[in-house]
């Protein structure tokens, strides 16, 4: 077995892949239930990189070591830790084990390690078994070898290299509190990894960059995470909502001014181009940018150098620009709302952002990363979702995004409370509170194992003819998709919307009302 997983982790794979992997060969050598490898960062919160046997969910839930005595038993010691399976310390995998589907473990062996790293925790190693008694002293003694064998693996894999920005975002992120503003970029599906590896690439070579994806897709993080991987990284990044800039202050704002440039300018003053120096100005919904405003910002651009109001002073800047937008800037630049200049100058590299419908199974990995926030936040034992509630998310068209999914999920477990549920359950939340409106298709007759973390299969075809929607469903979701997509793409814009549809406005209005898309008062949140 020790030599399968030697092979296994030294295989030319991304890392993610391979810790993967790891995961499944170790459940499948101890016989147990769950296997998950845990990742530590600097503010003392366990990251799950990898599992086996555990809710796909679970890789999105970041476990604060303070909360979690199991956890900080582990990493206290050296050697690998046996709970006893009367052990009253409370499972962070609770409602987690992929066949308990929510309801609380059952008394059961569990035991994990601590990784090291140059003598430092890395991380830890968990193993679950439901059978009591299945870790036994012969157990543990393998656990210790295989630590060792992982822990070389470690040291050699580029993980290293995510480590450090987990290190470091440990050191701005005050434990779970802060956790709803993640910092971190999750997502397992090819479309985010293959993104991420693209603005690695890009984010070292100074060029401009523009950020193009439906609103709350993530480009907030995305370029943050340029800023981080830049050589610029110790230096500030500025962020300028175009948006919220009124036009009369914006040349101010950006540029700075000088005591007496305009009444109220009672000293001299920066702005933010000067404040970004040597690090990165990145311009969010730079779509929205005044015409007048966007023919100053093309010179500065062309120079590099800018002017305080009221003053000829000349500064030169070094700063590196990052940009982003929810709207088609080209179009714009037809339509005479954008100067084509600055388009060219901003999109030098154009990084499109997929949608959250186009990411596969990472909305399930978002969610699990929600949950445990709300988990935390509300002082709650555990809560997960049901199949059901699963199988609404990834059908779901999410228009809103990453964003939406945040608010669908903190409400979720919210209801739960209202409706009565105890703190000290797991909570299982079922799809009618998601309230999104579709009505997923029942599951299978038999309950088939939920899906696992480590076997991203696609779903088997329905074959079984109890499995198929009816026909007005199938409909139904189809008109929500087409209606969800058509609002994306003219950032909820109603009338442009029914023309791209072909549909008469107040007809598509009255669709969206029966499809539940849309309350009386707007469209449904
Ligand atoms: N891959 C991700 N992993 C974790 N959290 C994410 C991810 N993508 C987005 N989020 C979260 O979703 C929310 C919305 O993201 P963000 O504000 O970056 O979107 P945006 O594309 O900039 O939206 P807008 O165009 O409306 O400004 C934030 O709370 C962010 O932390």
């Amino acid at each position: 077995m020790e030599a399968l997983l030697l092979n296994d982790l030294s295989a030319d794979l991304p890392d993610g892949v391979r810790l993967q992997r790891a995961a499944t060969a170790i459940r499948e050598a101890f016989a147990c239930d769950a296997v998950g490898l845990l990742m530590l960062d600097a503010a003392d919160t366990l990251h799950l990189v990898a599992a086996s046997g555990l809710a796909h969910e679970a890789l999105g839930r970041r476990f604060v070591v303070a909360q979690h005595p199991r956890f900080a038993t582990i990493l206290s010691r050296r050697e690998p830790t046996w709970f006893d399976p009367e052990s009253v310390l409370p499972d962070p995998y609770d409602g987690l084990l992929d066949d308990r589907k929510g309801s609380p473990l059952p008394v059961h062996d569990c035991m994990g390690m601590t990784l090291y790293r140059d003598d430092r925790p890395w991380g830890i190693m968990t193993l679950d078994a439901l059978a009591t008694g299945a870790f036994d002293e012969a157990a543990r003694a393998r656990l210790r070898r295989l630590g060792l064998i992982l822990q070389a693996a470690v040291r050699v894999t580029d993980l290293e290299r995510e480590n450090r920005q987990l290190r470091q975002l440990g050191s701005t992120q005050q434990g779970l509190e802060h956790i709803g503003e993640a910092t971190e970029i999750l997502g397992h599906s090819e479309a985010i990894q293959s993104l991420l590896h693209e603005l690695d690439l890009v984010a070292d070579s100074d060029l401009p960059i523009l950020l193009l994806g439906e609103t709350g897709v993530g480009k907030d993080l995305f370029a943050r995470r340029l800023h981080r991987r830049s050589r610029r990284s110790q230096q500030p990044m500025i962020q300028v909502n175009c948006a919220a800039l009124p036009e009369s202050l914006a040349e101010s704002e950006l540029f700075g001014h000088v005591k007496g440039a305009f009444s109220g300018a009672t000293s001299d003053r920066p702005g933010r181009f000067e404040a970004a120096q040597g690090g990165t100005l990145f311009l969010d919904e730079v779509g929205e940018l005044p015409l007048s405003l966007q023919a100053k910002l093309l010179r500065v651009l062309q120079n590099g150098e800018i002017q305080r109001l009221g003053t000829d002073q000349v500064i030169k800047t070094d700063v590196r620009i990052i940009a982003a937008t929810n709207r088609d800037l080209k179009a714009n630049t037809q339509a005479g709302l954008f100067r084509t200049d600055l388009y060219h100058r901003l999109s030098v590299y154009p990084i499109p952002i997929p949608p959250l419908r186009d990411r596969d199974r990472d909305v399930l990995i978002l969610a699990g990363h929600f949950l445990e926030f709300s988990r935390a936040r509300l002082g709650l034992r555990g809560v997960r979702l049901s199949y059901e509630a699963e199988r609404a998310l990834r059908q779901y068209p999410w228009p809103g995004n990453v964003r939406e999914l945040e608010h669908v999920i903190s409400r979720a477990a919210l209801k739960m409370l209202s409706r009565g549920a105890s703190r000290d359950q797991v909570l299982t939340i079922g799809p009618e509170l998601l309230d999104l409106d579709i009505t997923p298709p029942e599951p299978p007759a038999e309950a088939s194992p939920q899906l696992v973390a480590s076997e991203a299969a696609p779903p088997a075809a329905a074959t079984d003819p109890g499995a198929i929607a009816p026909l007005r469903d199938s409909v139904e979701a189809c008109q929500r998709r087409a209606i969800g997509e058509a609002l994306a793409a003219t950032q909820g814009n109603w009338a442009q919307a029914a023309r791209a549809l072909g549909l008469d406005p107040s007809n598509l209005h009255k669709l969206a009302r029966r499809l539940g898309m849309k309350h009386e008062s707007g469209i449904a949140s």
